[in-house]
């Protein structure tokens, strides 16, 4: 079957099976062995009363310190009882200890955690100072010092082990919390109206359920160490075994019975040791990034991305001295659940020396991910396909490193956000600088007198200033003046410029227009400049391709597009503009007068 549409390659890949955490988690065996070992311990232990051969209290005075034998299988302990036997009740008891501490450090670390992170202030530093009193106790001694208080109750000491171990969870809550609740999609939800404790269920808790359940698995295995240690020290209860109590009566029998000692040493780290592997293999699948079914990836790039639809739209056959050429590009996503999704569909444009090529459609019509497939700068999952030659090298089929030698350097990129795109950690010197003595293998003072050329050229008023300041001490505007100067710096023969004036004000806009138009004119460089603005098209593009869904509708010089639209979409999104921005529409008519 040739797949070839969307829906094809959806149903394709329909069969493949889900791809989730509990896939990711039990597909690594140090997930899954120690999760079956501990599953068959749970198994015994809640078994036990009926599987154990024998009474655990029953005592047989010739199997005292007996080595194994037919009657006691795992031999004798130092009162004659079956040791076997007694392992396996006192694994209920185990459990029971391990289970409180988990649910009783959890709750309080995380409410704690939550609560003062999200809610600050006197909340926050109230709950601090108790967790860093509680961090100071030394939790053993105040277990053995409440011994005398509460006796011999496992679920009363493992509870207050759990309050005295919660502090770990609530720094790592807070902090985490601290860092979500700031994050954009939390102040959304928080102006559309939810309430706080929803907000912090269904949105913070969730950002940071990862580490939450790895630490808890560890504070599970902590509990069953020191409930252990509790009983070897004799903290435990006499009336009924437990693992720590068996390990302090072979300990006193290791010169009579040296195999003793052996069974609960066994049992303790083999549980310990399966929950330490299953917070690690936890971490891995949850840390695992966005699912990537591989049996479907390959499905996606060999079947559907090579068989490319035929493009849509108007697609001029690309002259042979073009500077790019983009053939049958073809970008997927895999889903989770098992679908995928092409949104880049059988993509055709070329840019020629020295042009400006306007990329332009509706947000999501994929115009980013052509400009980033150019780039390669697609993330991890995506899959594509097709052929985006530049002066004849084949870019999709380079490697990474071979990649590196042509981006920044001959194919430059113009970001969008130019605030989020400069390192706060780094004065804009340094991240000027250091791509051009990489790059071009400038020493440091002549790459420090070009940056500074540069930032004079790209209308800084103050180079030597901004050459020193942190990109927090800048404006937007100049910020993006710093990317562009940034940009041009290796001399590129493209820029990909992705909405460079977006996201500046509207007298900044039409600045940077000019800028980006002068460096153009100068240098002699090509320019894709994506946008969704046709305004935008009409102040600088020689030829425009239009997207839609995917698709490059229709491709023409930019005086014919705003004259003779041919494609209905194309004639929608222009009346659109031109109705939108008088301004605009002035600049345009003007523009196309004038041809
Ligand atoms: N990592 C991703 N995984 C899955 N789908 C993605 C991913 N990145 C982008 N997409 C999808 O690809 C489609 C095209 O996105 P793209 O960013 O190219 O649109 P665009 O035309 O540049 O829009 P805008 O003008 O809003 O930036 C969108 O529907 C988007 O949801």
């Amino acid at each position: 079957m040739t797949i070839s549409t969307p829906e094809q390659v959806d149903a394709a890949v329909a069969e493949a099976p889900r791809s989730g955490l509990a896939r990711r988690f039990f597909s690594n065996p140090l997930g899954l062995v120690p999760s079956i070992v501990l599953a068959a311990i749970a198994v015994l232990s809640v078994a036990s009363p009926w599987i154990a051969p024998h009474d655990p209290s029953d005592t047989i005075l010739d199997q005292v310190n007996s080595a194994p034998n037919e009657v006691f299988l795992l031999g004798g302990d130092g009162s004659g009882r079956d040791v076997l036997s007694r392992l396996l009740l006192a694994s209920r008891l185990t459990l029971i200890g391990a289970i409180t501490v988990a649910i009783v450090s959890v709750v309080v670390g995380l409410v704690s955690g939550l609560l003062a992170g999200y809610l600050g202030k006197w909340i926050d530093s109230s709950l601090s100072w108790v967790n860093n009193v509680l961090m100071t106790v030394p939790s053993v001694i105040i277990l053995v010092a409440l011994f005398s208080v509460i006796g011999p109750n496992t679920v009363v000491t493992m509870a207050i082990f759990g309050v005295l171990i919660s502090p770990f969870l609530f720094r790592l809550v807070r902090t985490l919390v601290i860092a979500v609740k700031n994050e954009l999609y939390v102040d959304a939800a928080r102006v559309s109206g939810l309430s706080g404790s929803r907000i912090l269920g269904r949105h913070v808790l969730y950002a940071v359920r990862a580490p939450i359940i790895i630490i808890a698995t560890g504070m599970v295995g902590a509990g069953i160490l020191i409930q252990a240690g509790l009983e070897f020290l004799g903290l435990g209860s006499p009336s009924e075994p437990t693992w720590g109590g068996m390990l302090e009566d072979a300990f006193l029998n290791i010169f009579r019975s040296p195999l003793g000692i052996l069974w609960p040493g066994i049992a303790i780290g083999l549980t310990a040791g399966c929950l330490s592997l299953i917070a690690n293999a936890l971490r891995d699948a949850l840390e695992e990034p966005a699912p990537k079914a591989r049996t479907k990836s390959v499905r996606l790039k060999d079947e559907a991305l090579r068989r490319a639809s035929a493009p849509a739209g108007t697609a001029e056959a690309p002259p042979e001295d073009a500077l790019l050429v983009v053939s049958n590009l073809r970008v997927g996503y895999p889903q989770a659940d098992g679908s995928a999704r092409v949104v880049v569909d059988g993509v055709n444009l070329h840019v020629n020396k020295g042009e400006i090529l306007g990329l332009v459609g509706e947000s999501g019509s994929g115009k980013t991910q052509t400009a980033f497939s150019i780039l390669r700068l697609l993330p991890e999952e995506a899959e594509f396909a097709g052929d985006v030659t530049f002066e004849g090298v084949p870019l999709l089929a380079l490697s990474e490193s071979e990649m590196q030698k042509i981006r920044g350097k001959r194919i430059a990129y113009i970001p969008q956000e130019p605030m989020s795109n400069l390192d706060p950690t780094f004065t804009i010197g340094h991240q000027l600088t250091v791509p051009m003595m990489r790059t071009l293998g400038l020493t440091k003072k002549e790459a420090t007198a070009r940056a500074k050329q540069l930032l004079e050229r790209v209308g800084i008023a103050d180079p030597e200033r901004t050459f020193r300041a942190y990109p927090h001490e800048i404006s937007g505007g100049m910020a993006q003046r710093v990317l562009i100067a940034g940009a041009v710096s290796c001399e590129p023969e493209l820029i990909v410029a992705d909405e460079p004036t977006t996201a500046l004000d509207v007298t900044v806009q039409a600045e940077i227009l000019d800028l980006l138009r002068e460096l153009q004119k100068e240098r002699g460089m090509a320019i894709i400049l994506v946008t969704h603005n046709f305004g935008v098209v009409a102040d600088l593009c020689d030829r425009v391709a239009v997207m839609q869904a995917g698709h490059i509708v229709e491709t023409n010089t930019a005086s014919e597009l705003f004259d003779r639209p041919q494609h209905p979409y194309t004639r929608m999104l222009l009346s659109s503009t031109l109705e939108d921005t008088e301004p605009r529409k002035q600049r345009v008519a003007a523009l196309t007068e004038g041809r």
